[in-house]
């Protein structure tokens, strides 16, 4: 019976229950190199039972990255800190996964706890963001990102292929390509931010050209036997959801063609004025109309917080996995809780043995 403690394989990788632990960045890094919070950090989570630990968006080139803070994986010398992670990961029993992210023309601002606006230019650790085309992502704003050349979009896409290649070597199993959030592949693929008259831009397959060639380049990288997987925001949530639903249908058959295996559908979230339903697991339906209409497995996340819902979406087929954040960062230990509510058999044995043989008789 599948449920949210059923194991799940995909290529030659096998995650020991539904519970993953989406990529929540952190922003204690500096110039990209992992620390001691990050070491803690995963270790926690790992610990706490998750079938699958994804590492947060660790940035492909400098100029990607969100904040100055974020993890980093565009040079050789960061391989050696994220392998510990992955070690640590796998160590506790999930399988490591990390998502590689360029954060485009929303790259080089403040952590969410300072605002999240741009640095100011005047900021010895400022630079300037990149997109597809010099359009901001707060109209009107002066924080305009400077527009792509054909070299600069090539260069890109191999600095993905190159951590990716990083991302094997340190030892993670599970990779996910950040093409989502308005980061910069999801500003390729929005009209609201593409308004390139080449090759990347115009029709759909413009839009998606990106995203597409960077699959390509990673695929050359990354093992065919581990998962290669995207987050992609499916939906703009503006006065036509259905019509941009409906291209993402397209690019995920295009995704799939070139060797996706799985897509965490998430958010587009390409301009700020988006009116989002904010509600309990509501993704979950646009989540399994992908599954169904596109017959590649799917996770999700958003607002997804009760053991015996997580349990259903699974039992009902409408995902395959299920990226807990805020959930697991208020407990840690939620997957051990979630076995016990949901009467798992031996709820403890979620948890490494020294956490599992003290809980094995004790109920509060
Ligand atoms: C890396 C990434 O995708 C993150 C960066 C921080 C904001 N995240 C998106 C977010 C928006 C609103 C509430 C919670 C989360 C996306």
């Amino acid at each position: 019976m599948t449920g949210l403690f059923s194991s799940f394989s995909l290529k030659d990788i096998t995650l020991r229950n539904r519970i993953a632990v989406s990529p929540m960045c952190q922003y204690q890094a500096v110039d990209g190199f992992i620390n001691d919070w990050h070491s803690a950090h995963y270790s926690m989570l790992a610990r706490g039972g998750a079938g699958l630990v994804v590492v947060e968006a660790t940035a492909v080139a400098p100029e990607g990255r969100i904040t100055p803070g974020d993890v980093g994986l565009w040079s050789d010398e960061h391989t050696a800190g994220l392998s510990s992670i992955a070690a640590a990961i796998k160590t506790a029993g999930a399988v490591a996964g990390i998502q590689l992210a360029h954060a485009g023309r929303k790259a080089g601002c403040t952590p969410p706890w300072q605002g999240g606006a741009p640095l100011d230019r005047d900021d010895a650790l400022a630079w300037e963001p990149v997109g597809p085309s010099a359009v901001p992502f707060v109209p009107g704003n002066d924080y305009i990102p400077r527009e792509m050349t054909k070299d600069n979009i090539r260069q890109t896409q191999q600095d993905f292929a190159r951590a990716a290649e990083r991302a094997c070597q340190a030892g993670f199993q599970w990779l996910e390509l950040h093409f989502a959030h308005g980061f910069l592949a999801q500003s390729f693929l929005s009209p609201q931010s593409n308004t390139r008259s080449d090759e990347y831009g115009g029709s759909l397959e413009g839009r998606a050209r990106f995203l597409l060639e960077t699959v390509a380049e990673v695929r050359k990288f990354w093992p065919d036997n581990f998962p290669l997987t995207v987050r992609l925001g499916v939906v703009e949530f503006d006065d036509c959801p259905e019509h941009s639903f409906s291209e993402s249908l397209k690019v995920i058959g295009w995704l799939k063609d070139a060797g996706v295996d799985f897509v965490d559908v998430g958010l587009s979230l390409a301009t700020p004025g988006e009116n989002i339903p904010w509600a309990a697991n509501f993704m979950v339906p646009w989540a399994a109309r992908v599954r169904r209409e596109k017959n590649i497995p799917v996770g999700t996340s958003w607002m997804i917080t009760q053991a015996k819902e997580a349990n259903e979406f699974i039992q009902d087929g409408k995902v395959d996995v299920i990226f807990f954040a805020r959930t697991l960062l208020a407990n840690p230990h939620w997957p051990y809780r979630a076995a016990r509510e949901l009467e798992i058999t031996d709820p403890h044995a979620v948890l490494p043995t020294p956490y599992a043989y003290w809980l094995q008789n004790w109920s509060e």
